[in-house]
């Protein structure tokens, strides 16, 4: 522990040192005017109908609902991940609890993500991230703003409990009684949210609406990565008043990975003829590794470390791809609406087998079986259909099948080329759809035989927001890297 104490000290990190002796005497809390959350019922119901990935504890508009539907959400909680809270309690009692918190020099707010753990049940994409060491009371917000879709990652504190108190000032509002002292509520949420690029003001509405843009100071910057963190820094300084502060796309990839791979339990995990399993990384054992990030195009990064990495290749077959010609010859309205057809489709009707060219044989010699897709879309060359004579539920299904298998095959071989094993997949292409899944660990496993395979993160759109978010921070990981050297707790699968 002495050793620990002098590693932090020495990084100026923001450590709870664990004794069971100590009591707890958390930082007292900065005093700060906390904003208000602002919402018209107007704007909430706008976002409900663009069909938004919004948290639904901050859709909700008055206290009473706002408070039911915290305990409904902690119930289910408490049901469905009862193995995880155990684990964490242990974890906790252990480790970071109680104790002193040494500070950083620094007198800005400083990010802790020790102990960061997801809230909510297995199936949840896209879950909130709790951060139950955060004392200081940062406000951050960063994006990802890509080709289709933008990303915000934001935090928020826990202030259920008190939130509704109006006979208390603000700093008591945050803070807990004990003993005469004041003590802040430990703790708070990552939150994460997204936008289609081309509807921007709703984006802009909504982080107005949360006074997200309002940050430690006067001189607001919002951290963004993606080529739209170019494209729109003009637009947020005039609507918010905001500088937008650039950072790379493929360093916030990494670091978003990596912070997801490292610190949150659950987040990895297999996919196999529709059943998920998650995998425990082993952190000394991560890399290197190989990135898919499949956004509207493809980027391939060889990940060797924090910061190590090499775009190795990419792939303009992507996620745009299949939204974009699926729009266009099945004139769905919505890219879920493309998946939702895409589940009751037979893609039979369109591709090519080798069955179809092999008189329904297997070609058993070079090991294709006759159901073997010989070609994508090869049954469309008839000339006796058009369009009109596929139904767009095969189409869907024929074109997912195609990109997904292409991507997962371009994979293998890069992967191949690199001496890889691991391939995580990311990008909101994925949206956690069991098909895209299947066929990309399919591919995966059939060309290199069993050696490599496919992994897929539950945060899997917001690796590049996430790594935004943290580059308030440089070090933040190499921070936590040292925090777990004594935090982790051998666990098993859930
Ligand atoms: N609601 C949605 N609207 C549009 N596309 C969606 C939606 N949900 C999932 N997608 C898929 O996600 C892809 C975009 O993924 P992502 O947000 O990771 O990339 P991006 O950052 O927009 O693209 P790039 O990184 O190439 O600039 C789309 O091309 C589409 O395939
Ligand atoms: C251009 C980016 C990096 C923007 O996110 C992405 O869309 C991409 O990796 N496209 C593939 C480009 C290529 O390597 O062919």
């Amino acid at each position: 522990m002495h050793r620990l104490y002098e590693i932090m000290s020495k990084r100026n990190v923001n450590l709870n040192i664990a004794t069971n002796q100590q009591p707890r005497i958390p930082k007292i809390l900065q005093s700060k005017t906390q904003q208000t959350e602002v919402f018209t019922q107007d704007w909430c119901l706008g976002i409900e109908e663009s069909n938004f990935d919004i948290d639904l504890l901050d859709l909700t508009m008055d206290g009473m609902k706002k408070d039911q539907l915290v305990v409904e959400a902690n119930n289910n909680i408490n049901e469905d991940t009862s193995n995880i809270t155990e684990e964490q309690d242990t974890e906790k009692e252990m480790v970071h609890p109680v104790g002193y918190s040494i500070h950083r020099s620094s007198s800005r707010p400083q990010l802790d993500l020790s102990g960061a753990a997801i809230q909510g049940n297995f199936e949840e994409r896209d879950p909130i991230i709790l951060l139950p060491n955060q004392s200081d009371d940062i406000s951050h917000l960063a994006l990802d703003i890509g080709g289709s879709l933008i990303k915000l990652v934001y935090f928020s504190r826990h202030e259920d409990r008190v939130v509704n108190d109006k006979n208390k000032s603000t700093e008591e509002s945050f803070s807990v009684f004990n003993d005469n002292r004041s003590f802040p509520i430990l703790g708070g949420r990552l939150h994460f949210v997204k936008f289609e690029t081309a509807k921007i003001n709703e984006c802009l509405e909504f982080i107005h609406s949360k006074q997200l843009h309002r940050g430690d100071n006067d001189n607001a910057v919002i951290k963004a990565t993606g080529g739209g963190a170019y494209k729109f820094a003009d637009l947020f300084k005039e609507k918010l008043g905001v500088v937008i502060e650039k950072e790379d796309e493929m360093d916030c990839l990494v670091a978003g990975a990596n912070f997801l791979l490292k610190a949150i339990r659950h987040e990895a995990f297999t996919h196999k003829e529709g059943h998920k399993e998650f995998v425990q990384i082993d952190h000394n054992d991560l890399y290197p590794y190989l990135l898919v990030n499949i956004g509207s195009g493809v980027s391939m990064i060889k990940v060797d470390g924090d910061g190590k990495f090499q775009r190795v290749s990419g792939t303009n077959v992507g996620g745009g791809t299949y939204w974009g010609l699926g729009r266009l010859l099945t004139k769905c309205k919505s890219f879920d609406e493309l998946l939702e057809l895409s589940q009751r489709g037979d893609n039979n009707a369109i591709d090519m087998l080798v069955g179809d060219i092999y008189g329904g044989l297997n070609y058993s010699k070079i090991g294709l079986s006759a159901s073997t897709i010989a070609s994508s879309f090869g049954k469309a060359i008839s000339e006796n259909k058009e369009i009109e004579d596929y139904r767009p539920e095969d189409i869907s299904l024929s074109l997912l099948r195609m990109i997904s298998y292409n991507i997962g095959q371009i994979s293998y071989l890069i992967a191949l080329q690199y001496g890889i094993k691991r391939i995580f997949f990311g990008g909101f292409f994925i949206r956690g759809h069991a098909f895209t899944m299947d066929t990309i660990s399919f591919a995966i496993r059939f060309w290199s035989k069993g050696g490599a395979r496919a992994m897929f993160l539950r945060h899997e759109g917001f690796l590049g927001a996430l790594g935004a978010f943290m580059s308030y921070e440089k070090h933040v990981l190499d921070d936590l890297m040292v925090h777990q050297l004594v935090e982790r707790n051998p666990m098993g699968d859930p």
